[in-house]
């Protein structure tokens, strides 16, 4: 993610916080950053799969390619007290509200795997440019893990994608190859791989050239009605996501995934 007014301020690599991803492991979640507490500047928030600089501040390839995010943190869901998910799911949605309504301009170079919580970050962002290499899916498949996809992110899909493929997309669990992300709406552009962050950096500066104050109203109204909905009933949503994530049955679900995930790797 690429946040306009540091790459304007001449710092496209910023200051980087985020989860680190794990050694050995893939960049899972955003949310090592304490979205809680002290007010994140948005222009401070990189992930650390994102790109960095080299000693000209031009960007350089990230850290773990193949993958942009595996979505959020599974661990941060399995086996853990009510207490914790709480806490847990306001950051999700802490993550998302900013994300979705900065003002910044925000393009997401989707240079590797973008499933569900990785997905709904890229949805947040104004324009999404995707490598074009057939492993990199894009979409939410939270059906297949075996647990269901909160109302606000099935409404930034149908915001980008519309109600029919969104109905068949989120039932299925389907994970958009990039020319059918495409073809569907759900990207902007595909690109070959080496070209992701110079056509991310020019839809930037597409973006850029429009009057900022307009743009920023014009986002706004066009965001505000779908956040308002999650910012009306978020204490509700969180009760929700604790008491379906501590059934036993989704725990199971979503322990038999993660196994799964580990032996594939092994
Ligand atoms: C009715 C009311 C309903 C209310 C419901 C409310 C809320 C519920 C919804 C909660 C929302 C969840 C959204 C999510 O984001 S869930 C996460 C979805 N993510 C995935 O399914 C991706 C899974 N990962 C992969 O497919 C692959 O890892 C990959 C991203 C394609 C990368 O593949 P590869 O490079 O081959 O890496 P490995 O597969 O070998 O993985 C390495 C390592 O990382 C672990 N891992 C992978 N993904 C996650 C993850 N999301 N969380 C935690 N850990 C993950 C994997 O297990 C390996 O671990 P080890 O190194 O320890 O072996």
């Amino acid at each position: 993610v690429w946040a306009a007014k540091a790459w304007r301020e001449g710092d496209p690599g910023g200051t980087r916080a985020g989860r680190r991803p794990r050694a050995g492991s893939v960049p899972t979640g955003f949310l090592d950053v304490d979205v809680t507490s002290a007010p994140l500047a948005l222009e401070c928030l990189y992930t650390p799969w994102a790109p960095g600089t080299d000693s000209d501040g031009a960007p350089t390839p990230q850290d773990c390619p193949r993958v942009f995010s595996a979505g959020l943190d599974l661990t941060e869901m399995c086996g853990r007290n009510p207490a914790h998910y709480a806490e847990y799911w306001k950051a999700v949605q802490e993550l998302w509200l900013r994300t979705y309504l900065s003002s910044l301009v925000l393009v997401a170079a989707i240079n590797g795997a973008c499933p569900a919580g990785g997905c709904i970050i890229a949805l947040a962002c104004d324009c999404r440019v995707l490598a074009d290499n057939p492993k990199y899916h894009i979409g939410l498949n939270e059906t297949l893990l075996g647990i269901t996809a909160p109302f606000w992110f099935k409404d930034a899909y149908v915001n980008t994608i519309g109600h029919r493929a969104s109905e068949q997309a989120l039932q299925l669990g389907y994970l958009f190859p990039p020319s059918e992300a495409l073809q569907v709406g759900l990207v902007d552009q595909v690109v070959p791989e080496d070209q992701v962050l110079s056509t991310a950096l020019s839809e930037m500066a597409r973006w850029l050239a429009v009057p900022d104050h307009a743009r920023q109203l014009t986002k706004n109204m066009m965001r505000k009605a779908t956040a308002d909905r999650l910012l009306r009933q978020r204490d509700a949503d969180i009760q929700n996501f604790v008491s379906f994530i501590c059934r036993d049955s989704i725990q199971k679900s979503l322990q038999v995934y993660l196994e799964k995930l580990r032996q594939r790797k092994g």
